[in-house]
């Protein structure tokens, strides 16, 4: 089992800072979708040159253009890029033929999906890296989590890896390393703590005896 660290509310500079601190725990480091809306591809790429030994995963949530996006995020030096379950097969088709040629992988986001059982078999056949089960910030107003999904997804899916995103801390990680993801991600449950690395070390520490 794999630790990604998600960077959401910083800039640039601000997302070196979290990751010095923090990558010696960390497996892959995202650049989220609100950094890239405000800084660009620039920051993948400036985070994977400033760490070249850490995974980058742009989370760029792709809904359209599979094929050219996966294209420039793998120019900036993205290792995984995101795709959202809910595009158009041919979406997503265009992704993983992109990124086979690149050498990058293909993680799908499985936010807002439906019927996750049905959708993950679905995307599963597609030849996708990862899939991964997401209660995003407007879910998790509502209190949502995404436990539950985790294990109907461990239920069908066959050959893709499974992830689990959106408002773990580490009070919930001994739930979440039950269900045995491949990858857990956790955003704010290390960069709103104090103490980033202590908490990055203990939930490494969790995550890899699983
Ligand atoms: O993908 C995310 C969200 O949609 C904002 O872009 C987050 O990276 C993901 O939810 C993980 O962050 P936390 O929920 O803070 O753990």
């Amino acid at each position: 089992m794999e630790l990604q660290l998600a960077l959401d509310l910083v800039d640039i500079p601000g997302a070196k800072e979290v990751v010095a601190e923090v990558a010696e725990h960390i497996d892959i480091v995202e650049i989220g979708t609100p950094v890239v809306i405000n800084e660009g591809l620039r920051a993948v790429k400036e985070i994977k040159e400033a760490f070249p030994a850490l995974r980058v995963l742009a989370d760029l949530k792709i809904m359209d253009a599979g094929g050219y996006e996966v294209m420039k995020a793998s120019e900036a030096g993205a290792d995984i890029i995101t795709v959202l379950g809910v595009s158009d097969d041919s979406t997503i088709r265009g992704a993983v033929e992109e990124a086979r040629k690149q050498n990058k992988k293909i993680m799908v986001d499985m936010i807002n999906v439906k019927d996750i059982e049905g959708r993950a078999k679905e995307i599963d056949a597609l030849g996708v890296d990862y899939i991964c089960v997401h209660s995003g910030y407007d879910h998790q107003a509502a209190g949502k989590n995404s436990f539950e999904e985790l294990m109907a997804i461990k239920r069908v899916v066959k050959q893709a890896k499974t992830a689990i995103a959106g408002g773990i801390k580490l009070n919930t990680l001994p739930e979440v390393i039950k269900a045995n993801p491949d990858l857990v991600i956790v955003g704010g449950g290390i960069t709103g703590q104090e103490d980033k690395k202590a908490t990055a070390a203990e939930m490494k520490r969790l995550v890899r005896q699983a």
